[in-house]
């Protein structure tokens, strides 16, 4: 599992590791050299500018700045303020550049072929301003190479927003374990290719620490995954139910139940309308199709306890339509995935929603874009970073919540989250939604955990995308699963 590390944790990490021996200095010294290492892929010849800032930050920069200089580079040092005010580990490290050091608005940052930005990491804690943001407007303006040390300037290392202004870089180099801010959007844009370095943190420091965050890779899901049994039936693997609208809107229902029978679910079913039963019924081969007459009827579907997951939302109509459905669907012992025009059934009234979920105990996934969000936590929307919205919201409604996008992020009501950076943007596509919804109905059909199955329909939903490539529509996404998976156990 590779953990995301807030910069409370990361100070944290850093503090218990000077504490057990290991003084500051050292890792300063292990830091700046990753960042030379990282900088010194371009060949000597190179014009370097270093722009240092007032903490440790600009420590790193001051030890990158010694060791590439000793490599033979030819490199300027500006630093915004004081040698003087340095403190700590950053005044160590000052005291050895025997180079130059220039006021920062004097570093040449236009006739540089590299820039590595030192000024702010973890400490960025208000809006950059004055002279720190003409640095910035500077090094991004230039045609330089530039490698960020720990975080690009202006990114905010627990929610990747932009604090004022933020550095562009080609490389980012951070520390013991990535952060938050590099996964999340716009930080993750912001930051170019990672390098995690290894500067002598121990990872028992993170036994102490019990990091919330993962990145949303298969390492974290996989044990979870259910595997068919040798000698298994098909009931074994669960058996989805999946809510069509009315005639003129079922396609987003069948994207949902194809997903759902692709990833894993043994059966699945269509509850379908009387008046769109015959469009399903022309589409439909291995997927079987019930007929279901309003939110009764559903009830009566769902009184048979072998469907163990319900996906309800895609194409399911406007609100005097989509609710009582959806509250039937709560009211059965089945797990949910609800989505869509399920949730924006609850826009007047997101609590009616929150009250029904406290009553349950088999597991809801909420699965909104943006858009929907808004609708069910208005108060959440606008927290920087996706992490805290998701977070707050699973802990608020005690569902499990994946905000949709390009970071699309996993919470569960305990706090525990993942955030996936794998899903190319080709997947902003039409119904590529709905196959994500399909993916978890399937898989918790399977028996798979809910988070699990919420942090795995992603990965590989975005996986698919990346299979696919340029040209890709949602109606693919299910089909391209097997190679997914092909290439997953390779
Ligand atoms: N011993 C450690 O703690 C280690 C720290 N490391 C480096 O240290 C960095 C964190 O160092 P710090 O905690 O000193 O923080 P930073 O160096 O990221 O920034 C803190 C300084 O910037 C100022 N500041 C913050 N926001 C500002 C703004 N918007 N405008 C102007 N000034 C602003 C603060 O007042 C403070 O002086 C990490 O990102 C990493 O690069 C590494 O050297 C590894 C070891
Ligand atoms: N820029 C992007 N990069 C990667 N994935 C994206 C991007 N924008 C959207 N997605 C993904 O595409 C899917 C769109 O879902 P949704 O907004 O519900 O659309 P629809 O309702 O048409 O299915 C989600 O899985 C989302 O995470
Ligand atoms: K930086």
């Amino acid at each position: 599992m590779i953990e995301l590390l807030d910069p409370a944790e990361m100070a944290e990490a850093d503090r218990l590791t000077i504490a057990a021996g290991t003084p500051g200095i050292v890792l300063m010294e292990a830091a700046g050299r990753a960042v030379a290492d990282v900088a010194a892929r371009s060949p000597l010849g190179t014009r370097i500018a270093i722009a240092c800032g007032p903490g440790n930050n600009g420590g790193d920069g001051f030890v990158a700045g010694r060791i590439l200089m000793a490599r033979g580079y030819r490199l300027q040092l500006g630093l915004l303020g004081s040698i003087a005010a340095l403190k700590g580990d950053a005044a160590l490290a000052a005291a050895e550049w025997r180079g130059e050091t220039l006021p920062l608005a004097d570093l040449d940052f236009g006739g540089a072929d590299l820039i590595i930005d030192a000024l702010f990491g973890a400490g960025l804690d208000r809006p950059i301003e004055g002279p720190a943001a003409a640095a910035i407007a500077a090094i991004n303006a230039s045609k330089a190479r530039v490698v960020a040390v720990d975080l690009p300037s202006g990114i905010h290392g627990g929610t990747g927003q932009v604090l004022g202004v933020a550095v562009r870089a080609d490389d980012s180099v951070t520390f013991f374990r990535p952060k938050p801010g590099h996964v999340l959007m716009p930080g993750r844009a912001h930051a170019g290719r990672l390098t995690v370095a290894d500067i002598g943190i121990r990872p028992q420091v993170l036994d102490a620490i019990q990091p919330r965050t993962a990145l949303n890779r298969p390492e974290l899901w996989l044990p979870h995954l259910p595997t068919p049994k040798v000698d298994g039936h098909k009931y074994d693997r669960g058996h989805a139910l999946v809510v069509s609208g009315g005639m003129t809107q079922t396609g987003a229902a069948r994207l949902v139940a194809r997903a759902a029978l692709r990833i894993g679910a043994g059966l699945v079913t269509m509850a379908s309308p009387p008046d769109a039963l015959a469009v399903h019924a022309a589409h439909l081969t291995s997927i079987m199709l019930k007929r279901m007459e309003g939110a009764a009827g559903l009830s009566e579907l769902l009184a048979d306890k072998r469907l163990n997951v319900v996906a309800i939302g895609p194409g399911l109509g406007p609100v005097d339509v989509s609710l009582p459905l959806v509250e039937a669907a709560l009211a059965s012992d089945a797990s949910i995935v609800l989505d869509a025009d399920g949730i924006s059934a609850f826009r007047e009234d997101p609590d009616r929603l929150f009250a029904a979920l406290r009553k349950r105990s088999a597991p809801v996934v909420l699965t909104p874009h943006d858009g929907e969000f808004a609708r069910l936590f208005p108060d959440l929307a606008s927290l920087p970073g996706k992490l805290d919205r998701a977070r707050q919201a699973a802990a608020r409604s005690g569902a499990i919540v994946l905000l949709k996008g390009a970071d699309t992020t996993v919470a569960e009501p305990a706090g525990r989250a993942a955030i996936a950076d794998n899903a190319p943007p080709f997947l902003a596509t039409a119904g590529s939604g709905d196959t994500l919804a399909g993916m978890i109905t399937g898989l918790l059909a399977e028996g798979m955990p809910a988070f699990e199955a919420a942090a795995a329909a992603v990965w590989l939903h975005g996986d698919a995308g990346v299979v696919l490539g340029r040209g890709l529509i949602a109606d693919d996404l299910a089909d391209a699963l097997p190679r997914v998976f092909a290439r997953l156990f390779v």
